[in-house]
């Protein structure tokens, strides 16, 4: 069975992000489009990825506007029938209900506090922290709002599971192996480390993308989770 990981497919250009695809699609169960693509490509990009495959597409947008707004291109979005499309949290209640009324069929995926911020950072943009209790607030306005799925750090994946129950999808960037170069993320976790703290779909870029063998690299991740998961049964 595909591992439950999403791989970010953060390429510079069509022709990158279709190869990478191809190489993990074995491996996991979900591929991710973010701005970088969708941006310069749009649809054409979704379809590219999906052709050929069986792996889920996940929209990563992060739609941040008013209610309207938010609603209007929810409703654009759903016609490319992603997974899931992510909304910021931080947009507010109205904002999400909007998103998740606009696409039935897609799981709206509310961003708490993103992973590349550390306390420091928060307070920073004017948010209490410690991101613990950020990404709680944030999480349970979300869920309240609709939101069937949560993006959040694997640091706080088992607290957000205690709080908002079990018919939640976690959703888990700022993941690295051990040993990986964090780049930009402040508060990362291992695959594993993630697995064990509740979160349901991994989402990982670098660690695979930029491997020399992204194929390889999905792989020996998701052999890594398997191992992790009969571990634990
Ligand atoms: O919504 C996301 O997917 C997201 C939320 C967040 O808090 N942090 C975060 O890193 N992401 C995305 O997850 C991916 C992480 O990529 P890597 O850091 O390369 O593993 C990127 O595509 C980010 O846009």
């Amino acid at each position: 069975m595909a591992a439950p990981i999403a791989v970010a497919i953060d390429a510079p250009d069509i022709e990158t992000a279709a190869r990478w695809a191809s190489a993990v699609a074995p491996h996991v169960s979900t591929v991710k489009v973010g701005l970088e693509l969708y941006l310069r490509y749009g649809p054409e990009v979704v379809a590219t990825l999906r052709g050929g495959t069986k792996v889920s597409v996940f929209l990563d947008l992060k739609l941040h506007d008013i209610p309207a707004t938010v609603a209007g291109a929810a409703r654009n979005i759903a016609r490319l029938k992603p997974s899931i499309l992510t909304v910021h949290a931080a947009g507010g209640r109205d904002m999400i209900a909007a998103a998740v009324e606009a696409a039935p069929d897609t799981a709206i995926a509310a961003v708490t506090v993103l992973t590349s911020l550390d306390d420091a950072a928060l307070e920073g943009v004017g948010m209490r922290g410690p991101s613990l209790d950020a990404a709680r607030r944030l999480a349970v306005l979300a869920v309240e709002a609709g939101a069937k799925a949560l993006v959040c750090s694997p640091q706080e994946a088992a607290s957000l599971r205690a709080e908002v129950g079990p018919g939640i999808t976690l959703i888990t960037p700022g993941v690295r192996p051990a040993g990986a170069d964090k780049g930009d993320q402040a508060r990362v976790a291992t695959p594993e480390q993630a697995l064990a703290a509740g979160a349901d779909l991994l989402v990982i870029g670098r660690p695979i993308t930029r491997a020399a063998d992204p194929g390889a690299a999905a792989a020996s991740i998701a052999a890594a989770l398997r191992r992790a998961e009969s571990a634990s049964a």
